[in-house]
């Protein structure tokens, strides 16, 4: 089909004629349609709308205006029926939604002065689509989130839950308490906005740190939901996820939930079915003997949306996965999609394509939200596409909506975003082990081009497709650096593309010292490698200055394919340099002074941040089960003093159940002596022998649940 429509409509014939856009329209039906339809209708068609020129008839299944067309609407919840012929436009709406999205949908049929004779009948795969800003970290400016709702109406997501963790007032430790009046004002005005795009605007409560399961803090919680109501919400979660202790008893929860969906969500006229995140929300988390999801599937009201990250807690969703918890929990779930979130890897953005989930997943789930970056505008690349996945399945096609996805957010720059988007989508090592496909059209040439050289020839065509990649991603850089049409977006990626720029140079002065080398022109190779040094240095002055974060700090692009290129190719022409030349030109320090190795399961990939002086681990944001036994050991390249070590596993009782230890061998240990400061951080030090190896275990009698707050060692000879 020659329309281009977002998101794929269901069904759509077209005839291959068109007409000439009326210059007058004739509204039918203004005074019962949805008003949120009628406004959008008269923002786009302005004063060609009136009482004179050609019909066009707008409403709800048995409204006067659309009255014969009732059978031809789909009768699913937002379903529409739209059709323009050489007589009239009909846009015909099963619900208010419906007619909203039957609006949006003839909005972009508009096409050089043209609108083509179609028919399309159109509803959603997925009752509940769109975003949940649930993520650690900065949550989004005011500003962010109201462009957010204008993207959602665009492009028909109708949910946005409000949840992000470092909000006091919506988790620890003010749930309890109303906002104040300037936060509040601004909430009203996002419900109002996200009415007028016809999003729900779900507020997400997320009390499980400090509940105390009294009728106390139970009329607190609903004083909350009483003090939102007032501001306007009408779609309410909760949230128990990353919690341990008295928070997280199934039993408990089950209780207030359902004295919630009774008390509040079913005697309130207009409030939407409550959802809730469970403390197991991943099947990675689900202890059987817990039976904690089979209390939920048991006893929590059906009613009640249920939601799930998949089989872990950063997973492809799968058919497989969500029949198995909807056996479970006695009810389809409402999936969490953690994509494109990178709290987990702050360094790192993730502009890739959404692909991965099953296309066959619709009939066992009841929502499906993802939870974005922090970076609100380039997040919408992978929000754009979850719209289109989840309004149509079926016909989704993941590199299609991505190219429109990019066309949409940077219509002026679409070659350029596309270059930054290709390299800037894998996450690197983290904990999770979730990975993303990055710089797919270029990794087989590079991989090729490498293995040839190594093997002393060097293949001219690959060696041009390279250059003539890294020139692109120089170019690309500039070009979006000078880009004024998304100034929130480049003023969110400035970072990450002044380090693109340092790539594109990089990979070509590396290319061009290649080429001195090979012909043996010792001066032009120098001034290469100089070049390359320097802009190896920019690129940690740039990793020191932005994005600094507890977590993941700095700014890292292209890390899967074009970095280790340029570090590859750089060490080798290096190497044979020096060899031809007697010289000894230092290879670029890449190597790490230290490894970690534990038996804690959700420790085992966890990367480390090493410094000159210090090694950090990365911090976790979720609860970690440390088992009786369970060890981290950092092992060193040599033999160090340790003038200081901190760990802080935010617990409130002492650690007694844990021991630092240190050894030169890795076979006899000495205690390091720990002490308590007042912020509850452990702090110890070494300063006899220096040592090799540094140990953390749990020598208790019973698993632990703790948070790695934080946890580092300073070493120096
Ligand atoms: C079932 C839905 C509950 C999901 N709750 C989650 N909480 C954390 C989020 O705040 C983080 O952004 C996410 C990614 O680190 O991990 C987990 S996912």
């Amino acid at each position: 089909q020659d329309i281009q429509v977002q998101p794929s409509p269901r069904q759509v014939n077209v005839t291959g004629k068109s007409m000439a856009i009326p210059v007058a329209f004739r509204l039918v039906g203004e005074q019962e349609a949805n008003p949120h339809a009628i406004t959008l209708l008269k923002q786009s068609l302005g004063d060609r709308l009136g009482t004179e020129g050609f019909p066009l008839y707008v409403g709800e299944k048995g409204g006067r205006g659309v009255r014969g067309v009732k059978r031809l609407i789909p009768d699913h919840p937002e379903g529409y029926y739209l059709s323009i012929t050489d007589k009239a436009i009909m846009l015909a709406g099963n619900d208010e939604r419906g007619t909203y999205y039957a609006v949006r949908t003839f909005m972009q049929l508009f096409h050089e002065g043209h609108l083509p004779f179609v028919e399309i009948q159109d509803y959603p795969d997925v009752r509940f689509r769109g975003v949940v800003e649930g993520f650690y970290g900065t949550p989004w400016s005011h500003e962010a989130r109201l462009r957010q709702l204008r993207f959602y109406g665009e492009n028909k997501l109708n949910t946005y839950i409000y949840g992000p963790k470092d909000d006091p007032y919506h988790s620890s430790p003010n749930w309890r308490k109303p906002y104040p009046v300037k936060e509040a004002a601004r909430l009203a005005e996002l419900v109002k906005v996200a009415d007028e795009n016809e999003v729900d605007f779900v507020w997400a409560i997320h009390p499980g740190l400090d509940i105390r399961w009294e009728t106390s803090d139970r009329d607190s919680l609903m004083a909350k939901f009483e003090h939102m109501y007032d501001l306007g919400v009408r779609s309410f979660a909760v949230f128990f996820d990353d919690i341990s202790g008295e928070g997280a008893k199934a039993d408990r929860q089950v209780e207030l939930l359902n004295y919630i969906d009774d008390h509040f969500v079913q005697v309130k006229p207009d409030v939407t079915p409550l959802i809730v995140c469970p403390t197991e929300y991943n099947k990675g988390w689900v202890r059987p003997e817990s039976g904690y999801l089979a209390t939920i599937g048991e006893k929590l009201n059906p009613s009640v949306e249920v939601m799930w990250t998949g089989d872990r807690v950063i997973s492809e969703i799968t058919k497989e996965g969500v029949e198995w918890i909807r056996e479970q929990i006695k009810r389809p779930s409402y999936i969490w999609w953690n994509f494109p979130v990178s709290d987990y890897v702050r360094d790192h953005l993730l502009l890739g394509e959404v692909y991965g989930n099953g296309k066959d997943i619709a009939g066992s789930i009841s929502g499906f939200v993802a939870n974005p970056m922090e970076w609100a505008e380039a997040s919408k690349l992978a929000i754009y596409c979850v719209a289109d996945y989840t309004w149509n399945m079926q016909s989704y096609d993941r590199f299609r909506s991505w190219h429109r996805a990019i066309r949409a957010i940077m219509p002026e720059n679409v070659e350029a975003f596309t270059v930054f988007a290709r390299h800037n989508s894998d996450l690197g090592e983290n904990v999770h082990r979730f990975r993303r496909e990055e710089s797919v059209e270029i990794q087989p040439v590079a991989e090729r081009f490498m293995k040839g050289y190594r093997e002393g020839h060097c293949d001219e065509r690959d060696f041009l497709a390279l250059q003539d990649e890294f020139e692109r991603v120089a170019e690309a850089a500039d070009l979006l650096l000078i880009d004024r049409e998304n100034e929130a977006l480049i003023e969110e990626i400035t970072p990450w593309l002044h380090q693109f720029k340092i790539l594109g140079d990089a990979g070509q002065e590396v290319l061009a010292m290649l080429k001195a080398g090979e012909r043996g022109d010792r001066e032009l190779f120098l001034r290469k490698y100089n070049h390359v040094k320097a802009l190896r240095k920019r690129s940690y002055e740039l990793e020191r200055q932005f994005n600094q974060n507890p977590y993941q700090p700095g700014v890292k692009t292209g890390t899967t394919v074009l970095q280790p290129l340029v570090l590859d190719v750089f060490t080798e022409a290096t190497e044979r340099f020096n060899r031809q030349n007697g010289t000894d030109l230092p290879l670029l320090a890449d190597y790490s002074p230290c490894k970690l190795t534990t038996n804690v399961p959700q420790l085992e990939s966890l990367p480390l941040q090493v410094y000159p002086n210090r090694v950090h681990l990365t911090p976790l944001l979720e609860v970690v089960k440390w088992p009786v036994g369970g060890y981290l050991q950092l092992e060193f390249d040599d033999a160090y003093r340790i003038p200081g070590t901190r760990l802080n596993f935010d617990v409130k009782g002492d650690l007694s159940w844990g021991v630092m230890e240190v050894s030169a061998d890795g076979e006899t240990w000495q205690t390091v002596a720990l002490t308590r400061d007042t912020r509850g951080r452990l702090n110890g030090k070494w300063e006899d022998a220096p040592v090799k190896f540094v140990r953390f275990t749990n020598t208790g009698e019973g698993e632990q649940q703790v948070y790695l707050r934080e946890f580092y060692v300073v070493f120096s000879l």
